[in-house]
């Protein structure tokens, strides 16, 4: 049976893919995550995916094994709206996030030396208003600085949200129904497979 690396130094990801019982090994890579002129947001996350599965195919240590990679970028108006640079990039994003809805989009990937598949989840997450106030405190939590669109569903930012429509793993990182749908078509274990 071939083996699964995951090409991320998420400790989200790293965290979802142990929750379903996936044994797997993981690979560091690096990509350039800057979008493209006129790239569409779906575009620019299945991109970003398929460079870093390439990138982790690239530094395979078994050929006949698979990597595993993702992408996820919070989308408002069509605007992409990536990981915060600073504080005032975060405050400006909480800011427009205030008391309206915005998508969610997770890309994965699996991919080995003869094969690659891509799945793209689409979720809306609905905040309640945020004030100046509660939006500093939120960013000196520390906790927006790694997260794409500056928030973490999986933390304090939870109070924020007050409808889900889609994934919850998505947006944490990982989309778990859907991943383990790509690992049952390559044959990889995870925990209904192994159990018994
Ligand atoms: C919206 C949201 C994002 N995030 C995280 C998931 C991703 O780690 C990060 C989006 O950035 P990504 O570039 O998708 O991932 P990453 O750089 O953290 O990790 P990798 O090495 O796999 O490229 O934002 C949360 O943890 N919670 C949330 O609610």
């Amino acid at each position: 049976m071939s083996s699964l690396y995951l090409a991320s130094a998420s400790p989200r990801r790293r965290e979802l893919l142990q929750q379903i019982g996936v044994p797997f090994s993981l690979l560091a890579v690096s990509v350039d995550e800057t979008p493209l002129p006129h790239e569409t947001a779906e575009d620019y996350v299945r991109r970003v995916a398929l460079d870093k599965a390439r990138a982790g195919l690239a530094v395979l240590p078994d050929a006949d094994a698979c990597v595993l990679a993702a992408d996820t970028s919070v989308v408002l108006d069509q605007r992409i709206l990536g990981k915060p640079a600073d504080r005032a990039e975060g405050l400006a994003m909480l800011a427009a996030l205030s008391g309206r809805s915005h998508r969610v989009l997770t890309a994965i990937v699996l991919a080995n030396r003869g094969a690659c598949e891509v799945c793209l989840v689409d979720s809306e997450v609905e905040f309640r208003a945020i004030d100046a106030t509660e939006a500093q405190a939120y960013w000196d939590s520390g906790e927006p600085q790694d997260k794409a669109g500056g928030y973490a569903i999986q933390g304090w930012g939870a109070v924020f949200v007050n409808q889900l429509r889609g994934s919850y793993s998505a947006v944490v990182g990982l989309p778990l129904c859907e991943t383990a749908q790509l690992l049952d078509r390559f044959g990889l274990p995870r925990w209904s497979k192994s159990a018994g």
